[in-house]
Order: structure tokens, then C-alpha cells, then sequence
């Protein structure tokens, strides 16, 4: 039987990094994950596109997705659902691949209650004001936005007691570095290791 792959869950408030942390750690090619495209019924910005930055879909597809039970996690961020289509991470860990999630926290949560065995790591930025600068610079929403997303950002800084691990994102190379030593770390954890032994064993 194959070995299941780990899943790996990135949360954090908005604007703190985690998409940047997200593409370095890949671009690092050091690590191996598939990421999982999330689903929005938000506006496409600049830049963006279908099935590579998101799934865009409107509130009725997104809705009957959720009456299918076809999310994983789902959550309404200031006015916008997001989900994780739940397909695609199932046959991704069976196939013995990680899959790696990035999320705002209440789907965190709901992830941690459908599968506890994920490693589950909160971004945080060094302090609020750096957070709201990073928005402010990222200029992708408009002002009552970012005051809007700045207070959510204090009520998510809370949860971050439900997580594994927290990494500060002061310089985006010393974030990666840690997630990366954090994947490596758990791929080393002793009941994966013999799962790899079992596995040699039965094919000798
Ligand atoms: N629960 C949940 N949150 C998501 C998902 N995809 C993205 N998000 C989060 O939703 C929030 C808003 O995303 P977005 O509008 O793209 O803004 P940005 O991440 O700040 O660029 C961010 O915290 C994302 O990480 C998802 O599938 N499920
Ligand atoms: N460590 C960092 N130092 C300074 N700016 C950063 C850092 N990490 C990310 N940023 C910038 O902050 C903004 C928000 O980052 P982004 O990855 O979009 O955040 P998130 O996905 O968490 O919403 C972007 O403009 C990005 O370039």
C-alpha cells in the first residue's frame, strides 16, 4: 500500500506572506508538494487567473458544491467564500504525494477537526503595522478593505494557539527556511519512517 502523503496547512492573516512563503518554498525545488487551487467566489485581480491562482466561480456553483459535500473546508472572508474542492486532496495523499494547503483560519480549524493528522503552521507577520504596510504596498484592495482586513487580522492572530508550529514572516528566505526544515522534520517522525520500513519488508 502506498504511504500516505502529509498534508501540510499554511494559515496566517491576509497580507502577511503566505502566498510569497508559498511560492518560494516550491520555486525552491527543494521540497515536493502538489498545492492545492482553492476555490473563490471573488473578484479575479490583475494578474490572476483560472485554475492556476484560483477556481473563480460564482455563488451558486460554490454553493452547490458545499450542498455536495465536494469541500474539504470552507470559509466567507470579508464578503467572498473560499474553499478547498476536496477531491483533488484525497486522490492527491492517497497517491502518496503531499499536498500543501494555504487558507485563512477557520477553514484551518475545520481541516483540523476533518484531518488531524495535517501539519498545521501559522504564519505571522513581525508586528500589525508591518502587516497593514504589506497590504497597503500590495495595493490589491481598496482602503476600507485593508482597515477591514486588518481587524480580522487581529481576531486571527488569536487561533494561533490551535496550530503546530508558528514561523515569523520577517524576511521571506527565514520563513522558507523554517517550513522546510518543519516538512523535512515530519517526514523524518518515527512512525513514517516505519511505515517505509514495513513497506521494503513486504516487498522483499
Ligand atoms: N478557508 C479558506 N481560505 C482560503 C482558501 N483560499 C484562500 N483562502 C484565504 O482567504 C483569504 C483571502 O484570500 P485573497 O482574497 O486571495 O487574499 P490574499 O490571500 O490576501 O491575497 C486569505 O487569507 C487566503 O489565504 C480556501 O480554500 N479556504
Ligand atoms: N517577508 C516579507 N517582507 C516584506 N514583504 C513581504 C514579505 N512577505 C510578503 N511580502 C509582501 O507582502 C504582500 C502580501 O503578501 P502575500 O503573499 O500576497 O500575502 P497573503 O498570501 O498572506 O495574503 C505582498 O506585496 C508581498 O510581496
Amino acid at each position: 500500500m502506498t504511504e500516505r502523503g502529509l498534508l501540510i496547512v499554511l494559515s496566517g492573516p491576509s497580507g502577511v506572506g503566505k502566498g510569497t512563503v508559498r511560492k518560494a518554498i516550491f520555486d525552491s525545488g527543494e521540497i515536493d508538494f502538489e498545492y492545492s487551487i482553492s476555490m473563490t467566489t471573488r473578484q479575479k485581480r490583475a494578474g490572476e487567473e483560472d485554475g492556476v491562482d484560483y477556481f473563480f466561480r460564482s455563488k451558486e456553483v460554490f454553493e452547490q458544491l458545499i450542498e455536495d459535500g465536494g469541500l474539504l473546508e470552507y470559509a466567507e472572508y470579508v464578503g467572498n467564500y473560499y474553499g478547498t474542492p476536496l477531491e483533488y486532496v484525497e486522490q492527491t495523499l492517497s497517491s502518496g504525494k503531499d499536498v500543501f494547503l494555504e487558507i485563512e483560519v477557520n477553514g484551518a480549524k475545520q481541516v483540523r477537526e476533518k484531518m488531524p493528522e495535517g501539519i498545521f503552521i501559522f504564519l505571522t507577520p513581525p508586528d500589525i503595522m508591518e502587516l497593514k504596510s504589506r497590504i497597503l504596498n500590495r495595493g490589491t484592495e481598496k482602503i476600507a478593505l485593508v482597515e477591514q482586513r486588518l481587524e480580522k487580522a487581529v481576531e486571527e492572530i488569536k487561533m494561533m494557539d490551535h496550530y503546530d508550529y508558528a514561523v515569523v514572516n520577517d524576511k521571506v528566505e527565514n520563513a522558507v527556511t523554517k517550513i522546510k526544515h518543519i516538512i523535512e522534520s515530519e517526514h523524518l517522525k518515527v512512525p513514517r519512517v516505519i511505515n517505509r520500513y514495513k513497506k521494503i519488508v513486504e516487498e522483499m
